[in-house]
């Protein structure tokens, strides 16, 4: 970070990087307990200790047990010798093929991500049974409602930790960052955090589980108190295959949680319904719920509403631009109210929020030197149902013209949600700029092309693609007038773009305030 004062608002935000999870909190167990507790044949195996585990040969540390996984770009197997050349004492693997005998023992499962996921279970200690934990799933709101979640029970006095794709926290309240960028990480990261929180006197967890941590067994052997469902709408086909597979994936959070906290306003609960055995729900839209919000107000000092619920009846205000946050804090309040929160609690806490870093985050810029700009909002939207929902809310407050600059990753992210974004965005902003956002090898041509394409079959005409991200934010800064709103979508707080094979260190943060100053020199 250059920039002064960006590296304060980055620090308010606690979002200095640091190392993942301490590994010697993990006690050692020997290889043939290990076996035993995998339900392994323990005879035969060396008595060597096993202190850790991992996936990833480069994350090895000595005493190591190595899980080589069959994937999609490389047969872990593959990296056995690296693994063993920094310390690994086993490897876990569905089956050695290799022409020599391996270097080391080898015990053989039928899922290698499974075992993954039991072995760092039974390393840490079961962390997860001595916590409350929350899990929060559905394609967008996760982060938000974590991170509500997360508040509302420290409001409650619950010493409480949290893992989030914005990074992860453990009573403290200070935010980490794992060495590799997740939503739900895998789950030797999963398993030490909840360790660690465990150590550092925490009572509950708050766990963001996204479809790829249900489906890869990331969050195996966690053991759920509340499932929180936020909506469902189409993302992630490219690993999903279809819009059922990715609900089916989602649906397993429900489907293990003693409670669930349901959406009403989503047609998917119909399906989660009874999954569970306690529920409740909660609609932000007028529809039948246990939890409901009434007399939703945008206002200056955020969103206003009225609570009724089993909690009983009782105002909120909630500092936060965005009316889908109401959706959000309700399905928080009901999960926070579930675990002992009460309502003057739960008042105090929605009062006190300071917000996600990267969702519907105001950038308050004085480098204009007094000089009025337009509205500049860094958004994570990401998906054509979270984008439309964004614009939708920022029309409501913005008196001038609204402008959006958007992207849509490529590589093996989903692209079928390209026409779709390009359409949201020129229908619902004034002015949308497309842009890129994590091309990867997709030529980014091709991603405009299709956004554009998206954008002119809804027969709308008012975009432009600049390709370059630095300057799209540039052009929008510079043009838009005071009144106007510009919302820099998709990556919120991420520190990377990635162009072919190479991450550029990255801060949309950043690119706002060096074509805020522009601005202000253009006109000072
Ligand atoms: C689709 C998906 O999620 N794939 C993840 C999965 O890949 P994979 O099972 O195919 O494994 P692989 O990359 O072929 O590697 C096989 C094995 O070799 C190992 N290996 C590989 C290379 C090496 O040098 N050394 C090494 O040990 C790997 O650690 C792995 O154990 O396991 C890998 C190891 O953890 C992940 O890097 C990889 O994440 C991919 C790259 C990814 O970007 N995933 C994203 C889409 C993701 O998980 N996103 C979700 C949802 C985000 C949202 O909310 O929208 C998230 O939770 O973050
Ligand atoms: N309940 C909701 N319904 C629809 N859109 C939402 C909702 N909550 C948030 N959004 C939109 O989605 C964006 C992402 O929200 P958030 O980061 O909370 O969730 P997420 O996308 O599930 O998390 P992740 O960052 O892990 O992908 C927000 O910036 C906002 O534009």
């Amino acid at each position: 970070m250059t920039d002064r004062r960006e590296a304060e608002q980055a620090g308010t935000w606690g979002l200095r990087s640091r190392p993942g999870p301490a590994r010697p909190l993990w006690p050692s167990l020997a290889l043939s307990a290990l076996a035993a507790a995998l339900g392994l044949p323990a005879s035969g195996l060396p008595e060597v200790e096993v202190r850790g585990v991992t996936h990833n040969a480069d994350w090895i540390e000595p005493g190591d047990l190595f899980v080589a996984i069959r994937g999609a770009r490389f047969d872990g197997h593959a990296f056995v010798p690296r693994a063993a050349q920094r310390g690994a004492v086993a490897v876990l693997g569905e089956g050695w093929s290799g022409a020599q005998p391996p270097e080391l023992p080898y015990l053989t499962v039928p899922h290698a991500r499974q075992a993954l996921a039991d072995a760092a279970a039974v390393l840490a200690g079961f962390p997860s049974r001595t916590l409350k934990v929350v899990g929060v799933t559905g394609t967008d709101g996760k982060t938000t409602t974590t991170w509500l979640t997360r508040w509302l029970l420290r409001a409650a006095g619950v010493r409480t930790g949290m893992i989030s794709s914005v990074g992860y926290e453990l009573p403290d309240g200070e935010l980490r960052q794992f060495p590799a960028h997740f939503t739900t990480p895998e789950a030797p990261q999963v398993q030490a955090t909840l360790r660690e929180m465990v150590q550092a006197g925490a009572g509950a967890a708050v766990l963001e589980a996204s479809s790829h941590g249900l489906a890869l067994d990331r969050v195996r052997g966690v053991a759920w108190d509340v499932g929180i469902w936020t909506h469902l709408s189409s993302e992630h086909l490219e690993f999903h295959g279809t819009l059922e597979n990715y609900f089916a994936h989602k649906r397993r959070l429900i489907e293990r949680s003693p409670f669930a906290v349901l959406n009403a306003d989503d047609p998917w609960t119909a399906q989660l319904r009874g999954l569970a055995p306690l529920e409740t729900t909660y609609s932000a839209e007028g529809q039948h719920a246990d939890w409901q919000a009434q007399e939703i107000r945008e206002g200056a000092g955020g969103l206003h509403f009225r609570v009724s619920s089993p909690a009983g009846e009782f105002g909120a205000t909630l500092p936060m631009i965005g009316r889908f946050n109401v959706a959000n804090a309700l399905a928080a309040l009901a999960a926070a109210h579930h675990l002992g929160a009460a309502p003057t609690q739960l008042q105090a806490g929605l009062a006190s929020f300071q917000g996600v870093p990267g969702r519907m985050q105001e950038v308050r810029e004085e480098v204009s030197g007094g000089a009025p700009g337009p509205r500049v909002i860094i958004d994570s939207a990401h998906t054509p149902v979270s984008l439309e929902h964004t614009l939708r809310t920022l029309r409501r407050v913005t008196p001038g013209r609204l402008w959006v600059v958007i992207g849509s990753a490529g590589g093996r992210r989903d692209p079928y949600k390209r026409g779709p974004l390009g359409e949201v965005a020129a229908r619902f902003a004034d002015l949308a700029v497309f842009t890129e956002a994590d091309h990867r090898e997709t030529p980014l041509e091709e991603i405009l092309r299709e956004m554009e394409r998206g954008a002119r079959a809804a027969g709308q005409g008012n975009f432009v693609s600049i390709g370059d991200r630095a300057e799209a934010i540039r052009h929008v800064v510079l043009e838009a007038a005071p009144g106007d709103t510009v919302v820099i979508a998709n990556k919120g707080v991420e520190t990377t773009l990635e162009r072919g094979g190479r991450a550029l260190p990255w801060s949309d943060l950043g690119q706002v305030r060096a074509a805020l100053r522009a601005r202000a020199g253009r006109s000072g």
